[in-house]
């Protein structure tokens, strides 16, 4: 069969899937829909791209691994930009449909979840939203034991014969990536003696600095929505959101500035 643009990109396919559950159905709840399934699309883009990105790091790639960061933080920037259009969508907006929602939450995002743990945000207790042995779960099983995207930057250094401690290289990669001094006094050398590898650093900078915006656009986003009215998934909503803000992924590029 020829090749056309509909069955190449599967649009009657993508076009059925945004059902609304209100009566009517309400308006606005098509926009919500949308706006969600275009963020899981980018997510399954962004694990893509960071999956890669690994893999490029791994292999010593510098100039490809900083044209794919620079990809990365594009994408992000554009998911930022799409809370605009959610901040279009009104308390009263909101609410015509937000009982249809029941207990379904941006907690359950099991990609979400993924990109948390690609950067090594790696918590054990996120597994707990799925179902032990569905694929959800086994796939944040997975990058809950895997090397994170920072461990593969600092296997890069080490090969390019930088002296990263070996306790950095071979930790526990289900755990949470701390701050470390051995590895700051080695991004101070880069940032002074290297300009591509300082420039893949900045890079990283920028990807952690957009993670965090997006989460300060989506909880003032939430305030303006829905108040100091309770999660559908069951937090105290804004508070516990607010609460998730000012986490970098990458510490040690934050902490040594002030050394530069
Ligand atoms: C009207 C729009 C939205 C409202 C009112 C809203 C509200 C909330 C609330 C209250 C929470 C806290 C968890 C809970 O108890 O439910 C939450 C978490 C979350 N939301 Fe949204 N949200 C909205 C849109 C979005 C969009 C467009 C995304 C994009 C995928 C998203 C992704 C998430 C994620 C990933 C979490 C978990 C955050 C974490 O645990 O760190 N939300 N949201
Ligand atoms: N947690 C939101 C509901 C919500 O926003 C939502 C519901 C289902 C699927 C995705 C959602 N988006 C982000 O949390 C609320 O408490 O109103």
């Amino acid at each position: 069969m020829t090749v056309t643009y509909s069955s190449y990109l599967k649009v009657d396919e993508l076009l059925q899937c945004q059902q609304p559950l209100s009566e009517g159905p309400e308006h606005d709840e098509l926009l919500f829909i949308v706006i969600h399934q275009s963020y899981e699309l980018w997510f399954k883009q962004l694990l893509h791209e960071l999956d890669f990105l690994v893999r490029l790091f791994n292999g010593g790639e510098r100039n490809r691994a900083l044209h794919t960061l620079k990809r990365v933080e594009t994408i992000y920037h554009t998911l930022i930009q799409q809370v605009d259009i959610l901040e279009t969508l009104t308390p009263l907006e909101f609410m015509s449909f937000r009982d249809r929602l029941a207990s379904a939450s941006g907690f359950q995002s099991f990609q979400f979840r993924e990109l948390e743990f690609l950067f090594g945000a790696k918590d054990p207790k996120k597994l707990e939203n799925y179902k032990p042995g569905s694929e959800h779960y086994q796939r944040l099983e997975r990058r809950l034991q895997a090397p994170t995207l920072w461990d593969a930057f600092l296997n890069f250094l080490a090969q390019e014969g930088h002296e990263i401690p070996l306790s950095e290289l071979e930790r526990d990669f289900s755990r949470v990536t701390e701050p470390s001094r051995a590895v700051q006094k080695v991004l101070i050398d880069v940032y002074r003696n290297d300009p591509l590898v300082s420039e893949i650093c900045e890079a990283l900078v920028d990807i952690d600095a957009s993670l965090q915006q997006w989460r300060y656009r989506h909880v003032k986003m939430v305030e303006r929505t829905i108040g100091s009215k309770m999660g559908t998934g069951g937090s105290s909503g804004v508070g516990y959101l607010q609460s998730t803000l000012f986490k970098p992924v990458f510490p040690d590029l934050w902490a040594i500035r002030a050394e530069l």
